[in-house]
């Protein structure tokens, strides 16, 4: 798979050791930064991973920051993007099951490192289960163009 990286100065040692594993396993890997432990801003991490995701030159992301908050915040902003914040097994076999989930969002500060490689196997690996959660995700669609109107109205 070809998958967006991206990590604030919180998630960058994660960001790091993501990339590595995902190397050794023979993914293509797209680094959209940070690039050390400098303080700065989460969004424009999760901004360049959700429109690599969307655009479809990436199929999947990750994205780290300290709680994972800032980070899901920013992505699911962009339609198309399906941004769960996991913390624990089940929540990243859920994801991919339930939501179909294109980014894994991961806390620094919420989930050891060993645990978050965990997250990072179960999120590439486990199925969409369709179905009765296909059903359910299109109701997204109709959530998109109730967004696009708003942002029409406020912007015309
Ligand atoms: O949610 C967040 C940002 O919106 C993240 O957890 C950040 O990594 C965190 O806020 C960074 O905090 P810091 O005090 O600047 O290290």
């Amino acid at each position: 798979m070809k998958i967006a990286l991206g990590a604030d100065h919180a998630g960058y040692r994660y960001k790091e050791a993501i990339k590595e594993k995902l190397q050794e396993a023979g993914h293509e890997v797209v680094d959209f930064g940070t690039s050390d432990e400098q303080p700065m801003g989460t969004a424009p991490f999760a901004q360049k991973v959700a429109r690599a995701v969307v655009l479809g030159e990436c199929d999947r992301g990750i994205l780290v920051c300290g709680t994972g908050g800032g980070m899901s915040v920013c992505a699911n902003r962009y339609p198309g993007v399906r941004a769960v914040l996991c913390f624990n097994e089940f929540t990243a076999k859920m994801a991919r099951a339930h939501n179909d989930a294109n980014i894994l969002v991961m806390g620094s500060r919420v989930t050891p490192l060993e645990e978050a490689l965990r997250f990072v196997d179960i999120f590439l690996n486990t199925p969409f289960d369709g179905g009765k959660y296909a059903e359910r995700l299109r109701y997204l669609e109709e959530v998109e163009k109730d967004v696009f109107q708003l942002l029409k109205e406020k912007f015309s």
